[in-house]
């Protein structure tokens, strides 16, 4: 199995809150809720990915972009290879997203259910605020 290689944006506020997206329910791991990214294609860095990911699913633009780590993950049908970045966002009237969102507090995070590969990745956002 081929595996596909996607960039993750964990994208916060000012006042540390993430922005985490609904998954429309014919899309892969439906109704749960993740971090706005998809499939790096082509040519594209992984960084300029994340940019057109977030600003094509939020309308956001990011700054201080940071890779904060890489993980692999398998669920039976696909092989995935993470790369969650996070960025800060604050002009917040640009926002449109097509599907329900919501800011949550890291804390608060873990009330929403998430694909199982997100636990790892949630991790590494915990580990990156204790730091
Ligand atoms: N955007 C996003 N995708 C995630 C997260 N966690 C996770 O396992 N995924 C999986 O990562 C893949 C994202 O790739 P994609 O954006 O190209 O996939 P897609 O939903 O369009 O699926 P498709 O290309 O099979 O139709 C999906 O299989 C999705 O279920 C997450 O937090 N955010």
């Amino acid at each position: 199995m081929r595996t596909r290689t996607i960039a993750l944006i964990a994208p916060f506020d000012d006042k540390g809150n993430v922005l985490l997206l609904k998954r429309d329910s014919n899309q892969h791991c439906g109704g749960l809720w993740s971090f706005p990214g998809g499939k790096i294609e082509s040519g594209e860095t992984p960084k300029s990915a994340a940019k057109r990911e977030l600003m094509e699913e939020t309308g956001l633009t990011g700054s201080d972009w940071k890779l904060l780590g890489m993980h692999d993950f398998e669920y039976p049908d696909r092989k995935l290879s993470f790369l969650l970045f996070t960025c800060s966002c604050d002009k917040l009237d640009s926002l449109a997203c097509e599907s329900e969102h919501a800011w949550l507090t890291l804390d608060n995070l873990l009330e929403l259910p998430m694909p199982e590969a997100n636990v790892e990745l949630l991790n590494m956002l915990y580990t990156e605020s204790n730091n």
